[in-house]
């Protein structure tokens, strides 16, 4: 019996193109600006730092890192010092109201009726937890904040390693059987599922599906039997 819900963001309950086409973007735009302006500030210092690790080069110099960083942005890689970076960015364009975080309508329905029904809702994305945050804190939909009980990034690891999973259930009140991982990417669920979890696979863009995970193509198409 499904007793929690762990959902991936992008591609899951969020449009891939409001992060492709307007998040990568808005960060690509000011992240020179806002590393030389901020690089002194603790945390900002810590995400530089790390940089210079991840590049192997002690050092580095600040336009050194912040090419590592556009770069990585343009090849959508999922390095937790950018994403980190990214989701401190990020915050002043949702405060101006540059751009809302968009969820799918279906997906906030589904959200809901989840809730209604005491199913513990939490959250995995390679997004920082407070890109995460941001996201909910300022969506189409107002703040939905209050539906999640805790929100995790990849300080856990990467969403494709089962390790990352096995973190994961150490924090939560439930066995692996009894949360069920929805994502649209099938190498994400191949890991949830071999820490044990049930997974669901959101296939709303035509990308690779597997016979190894249920699909369905929006949250209209979710059935009771998913619970059970
Ligand atoms: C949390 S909003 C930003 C999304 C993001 O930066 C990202 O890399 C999306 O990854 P996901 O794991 O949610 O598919
Ligand atoms: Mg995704």
């Amino acid at each position: 019996m499904i007793k929690a819900i762990l959902t991936d963001i992008e591609g899951t309950i969020t449009r891939i193109t409001f992060v492709k086409d307007i998040l990568f973007p808005y960060a690509a735009a000011h992240l020179p600006d806002f590393v030389r302006a901020n690089h002194a500030e603790p945390a900002v210092a810590e995400q530089v730092t790390a940089v210079r690790q991840e590049l192997n080069q002690p050092t580095a110099t600040l336009d050194d890192v912040i090419d590592a960083l556009l770069t990585w942005i343009a090849e959508d890689k999922k390095i937790t010092p950018l994403k980190q970076l990214q989701g401190l960015i990020w915050q002043t364009g949702y405060e101006q109201g540059d751009f809302t975080g968009h969820l799918y309508p279906d997906a906030m329905a589904f959200l809901n009726v989840m809730d209604a029904q005491d199913i513990a809702l939490y959250v995995y994305s390679s997004g920082s937890v407070k890109a995460q945050q941001l996201l909910f804190a300022y969506s189409d939909f107002g703040d939905v904040r209050p539906l999640f009980k805790n929100y995790f990034d990849t300080k856990v690891g990467g969403k494709k390693e089962p390790q990352s999973y096995q973190t994961i259930l150490t924090q939560l009140p439930y066995h692996a059987h009894e949360v069920l991982f929805l994502s649209d990417i099938v190498e994400e669920l191949d890991a949830a599922k071999a820490a044990g979890m049930a997974t669901l696979q959101l296939w709303r863009d035509n990308q690779a599906s597997s016979e190894q995970h249920r699909k369905i193509s929006d949250f209209e198409q979710f059935d009771s039997e998913y619970l059970a």
